[in-house]
């Protein structure tokens, strides 16, 4: 046995007395002075018997002399570890308490009063009060602003509405050159910077909102608020129990504004004035050239924000960071670009939003919604009058609103093309008779032409009938289902003119395949919304840019599946015909039309020869997938907007359905063409529809040559775009032009002043809608059936739907419609 075993032990051993001291242990106690660590001295195990006794004493004392000699080198380490330790501690008091001064003065600053207290603190005479004294104290804010309800939102002292909107009008208003700033409210601020004033605000921090130099960006942040409001500043429900038509609101104006705003909270009431008396201040202010009007149609999606919910089916808001990260690359290009910013002069004359150099107009349009952009192009139009111009990198819109430049472009041969903008439509349903130019277009319209004749729309209306009546009984099973109030009819009326379609120009049993056209109604519906969004947002209107994007994949996915149905029903009709064929018998087979007597549009694309050769399978696809889009959704979006002012004018319905009782009883009868054609009345009335809800708003077309509209010179390349919708409305053609009075058309024509280019829902000239008169059969055959069987109510007395155009106009959210059967 090693007689040196204890003390080798002890002397390998010393690391272990700090073992209750390490780095770690002086870290975790910020709060106090660590205990002081025991010393473990370690006692040498009993020594053998081998060992003399005096030897052994004299070993042991040589032990504990080293031991005390280790002790005292470590009491030494230790206090100095403990100065350290005392040292460490104050510089981080100090630290805190010089950021807790900063914090103090910085909320003493935004308040203006630096009390007496604070100067003690300051002076460092006073010790300052902790987190939650001042929380108390309400210094320091920790509520949320954005998304949440109004009453626990960060209120201003005086006057007592939200701090966000208080700070926002500060802002605008103490800047006078804000408020002459083009556009206000109309144009959309940098999204990312509003998204990181957010957090600011949301942590109660203004500075960076008093330091903006744009506008557009405060007034993005009061949209923002009132949009995210968890209960609306006015709500819709509270309106329809005060106001109960538009009718009774015109006729007594003053008095129910005065109700609906005496029945608001006092919270509410003081920011609304409060909020009312700055828009004031902006519509005074002429420079801006925002009207009352234009700021009622933008604010009123924000104050009123319930309709706003869900409406934007793409993912805009994630998407926008990517564009904007490619945006901001741009950025040093674009600036060395706007030194030749020449190109702008060529248009100088005509009227329009203020334009970035470069860019033009394309901020206005990035990461807003449908909703927004339609009532963007209203504003526009009620802004700058019957022509104004848009600007996307120097690509021109021309947009007109006029009879007189409606007939221009319609009948002149270098704007018959269309523009750009359909290009994109094209990749889904190819270069159809939609979209195709010159030749192309000319000689497939000569060929379809004859599949709408009036002989042939004649075979169609039993059709009608019978999908109407159908669709009746599914009305009726809907109606009865508990707990419904009312029925979303637009999506059961796009099944509806679907399965017309495909029965009719088609040739195709519809009801085998129910299943697969509500899944073809809901491919076009994510189809149309993309495309509107490619259309408006010039990054992904690049295509290069666009494939980038995930929504490209989904996007290249659709098309398939929407192709997959149309070849489906073209292998169908074939089959069909071979069928027919293959009984015939040997003289009724050389009869190319044999066993066709109910010709479909589709037998007529089948048999066709332009240049004697048969078209290929290709050409007959994108004709189909042309016929089956613009066939279904435009007359469904007619359709729904008939229903829903039907619903509104109950006296127009009794006069309906009284023409309805003359011409054929009060029995479901078999309609024919003729007994359609004397509905008088309902032709007015389906006319009015059109004109106050166009399925198609808004038609463009290019210039293929130089040319002139109206004086103006258009450039090749110049898009020209006619806004039908604001046409219609517009007071200078129409009389009352929002009043839905079907009697206004009577007689119309006659006179001498109207031009019949002042009201185009199916477009004119050359391109007109092919599939018009068909269009006005399958509404007047359909309306029939459901007026015989029930009277159609709205759910919501004083509704008015709010408006998207995903190419073909929609309303943003499902109409309030009930249907009450009639006996
Ligand atoms: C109420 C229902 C409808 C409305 C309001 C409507 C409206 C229009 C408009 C405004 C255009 C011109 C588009 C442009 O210039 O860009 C158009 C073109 C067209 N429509 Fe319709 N349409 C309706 C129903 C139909 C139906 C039922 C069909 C087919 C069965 C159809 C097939 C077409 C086609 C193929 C074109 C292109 C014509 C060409 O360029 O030669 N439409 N439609």
């Amino acid at each position: 046995m090693d007689p040196y075993l204890g003390l080798a032990q002890s002397k390998s051993k010393p690391r272990s007395v700090l073992d209750g001291f390490s780095n770690r242990h002086l870290t975790a106690v910020k709060g106090g002075r660590p205990s002081r660590p025991p010393i473990r001295t370690n006692r040498p195990v009993s020594t053998s018997s081998l060992v003399e006794p005096s030897e052994h004493y004299r070993l042991l004392q040589q032990d504990h002399l080293a031991l005390l000699k280790k002790q005292k080198q470590l009491e030494e380490s230790y206090s100095s570890l403990e100065e350290r330790f005392d040292k460490l501690k104050l510089e981080y008091e100090t630290l805190q308490s010089a950021y807790e001064e900063l914090q103090e003065n910085y909320s003493a600053s935004s308040q203006k009063n630096f009390t007496a207290g604070k100067l003690l603190v300051y002076l460092k005479l006073k010790r300052r009060a902790d987190k939650s004294a001042l929380e108390n104290r309400n210094i320091i804010k920790n509520e949320a602003c954005f998304n949440t309800f109004l009453k626990d939102v960060i209120m201003a002292d005086h006057p007592r509405i939200p701090r966000v909107i208080y700070e926002c009008v500060s802002v605008l208003e103490s800047n006078e050159k804000f408020l002459t700033v083009p556009g206000l409210y109309r144009v959309s601020g940098d999204y990312n910077v509003i998204q990181n004033l957010r957090y600011d605000i949301n942590a109660n921090q203004y500075k960076k909102l008093r330091k903006l130099k744009s506008p557009h960006e405060v007034c993005g942040i009061i949209k923002l608020f009132l949009r995210e409001l968890k209960d609306p500043l006015v709500s819709l429900q509270m309106c329809s129990e005060i106001i109960s038509s538009v009718e009774e609101l015109k006729s007594n104006k003053r008095a129910k504004v005065l109700q609906l705003v005496n029945a608001l909270d006092d919270l509410r009431l003081q920011t609304l004035k409060f909020l009312m008396k700055h828009l004031r201040n902006v519509a005074n202010t002429a420079e801006n050239e925002m009207d009352a009007y234009s700021l009622g149609l933008l604010m009123s999606s924000c104050i009123f924000n319930e309709t706003l919910a869900d409406v934007c089916p793409v993912k805009f808001e994630k998407q926008m960071r990517m564009y904007w990260t490619v945006f901001l690359l741009l950025g040093v290009i674009i600036s060395l670009l706007a030194l030749f910013d020449w190109k702008a002069k060529r248009y100088d004359s005509v009227p329009g939003p203020r334009r970035w150099p470069f860019i033009g107009n394309v901020v206005s349009f990035l990461g807003v919604g449908p909703v927004e952009i339609f009532a963007q192009l209203i504003a526009l139009g009620k802004t700058y009058g019957k022509v104004y111009k848009l600007d996307f990198f120097y690509d021109y819109t021309i947009v007109y609103s006029s009879p007189e430049a409606v007939e221009a472009i319609v009948t002149s041969p270098v704007l018959a093309a269309k523009s750009q903008d359909y290009d994109k439509v094209s990749e889904w349903i190819g270069n159809g008779l939609l979209v195709s130019r010159g030749p192309k277009w000319f000689s497939r319209r000569k060929v379809i032409t004859p599949g709408f004749h009036f002989k042939i729309l004649e075979d169609f209306v039993p059709s009608f009938n019978r999908q109407a009546e159908a669709f009746c009984r599914k009305l009726e099973a809907l109606a009865r289902e508990p707990g419904r109030e009312a029925i979303d009819i637009f999506p059961e009326l796009k099944l509806l003119t679907l399965g017309i379609i495909c029965e009719t120009a088609m040739g195709v049993d519809s009801a085998e395949d129910t299943a697969q056209q509500a899944y073809y109604t809901r491919i076009v519906e994510e189809l149309s919304s993309i495309l509107y969004w490619r259309m408006f947002n010039v990054f992904v209107n690049i295509d290069a840019l666009f494939r980038l994007t995930s929504t490209s994949r989904r996007f290249d996915e659709l098309v398939r599946k929407s192709w997959n149905f149309t070849l489906n029903m073209i292998d169908k009709r074939r089959k069909i015909n071979e069928d027919t064929l293959r009984v015939a018998s040997p003289d009724e087979r050389k009869d190319e039309t044999y066993g066709r007597h109910k010709r479909a549009l589709l037998d007529t694309l089948l048999d066709a020869r332009i240049d004697g050769k048969p078209l290929t399978d290709d050409d007959i696809r994108e004709e189909v997938d042309t016929f089956t889009f613009a066939g279904h959704d435009t007359t469904a979006s007619a359709m729904t907007f008939l229903l829903y002012n039907v619903a509104k004018h109950p006296d127009v319905q009794d006069r309906l359905y009284e023409e309805i009782l003359d011409e054929f009883g009060p029995e479901s009868t078999e309609l024919t063409l003729s007994m359609i054609n004397n509905l008088r009345y309902m032709d007015l009335v389906i006319k009015e529809s059109l004109r106050l809800y166009p399925p198609v708003p808004i038609i463009a077309r290019i210039a293929t040559e130089n040319t002139e509209v109206l004086g103006e010179r258009i450039t090749r390349g110049t898009s020209v775009a006619v806004d039908i919708f604001l046409m219609h409305r517009s007071e200078e053609y129409f009389l009352d032009p929002d009043r839905f009075d079907p009697t206004r058309f009577e007689g119309m024509r006659d006179t001498d002043t109207f031009n019949p280019y002042t009201y185009i829902p199916f477009s004119a000239g050359s391109r007109n809608c092919i599939g018009q008169k068909f269009a006005q059969y399958e509404m007047k055959s359909v309306l029939v059936k459901i007026l015989q069987h029930f009277s159609v109510r709205l759910t919501r007395e004083n509704y008015e739907p709010t408006l998207k155009a995903e190419i073909v106009l929609k309303p943003a959210t499902g109409l309030p419609l009930k249907f009450v059967r009639r006996h």
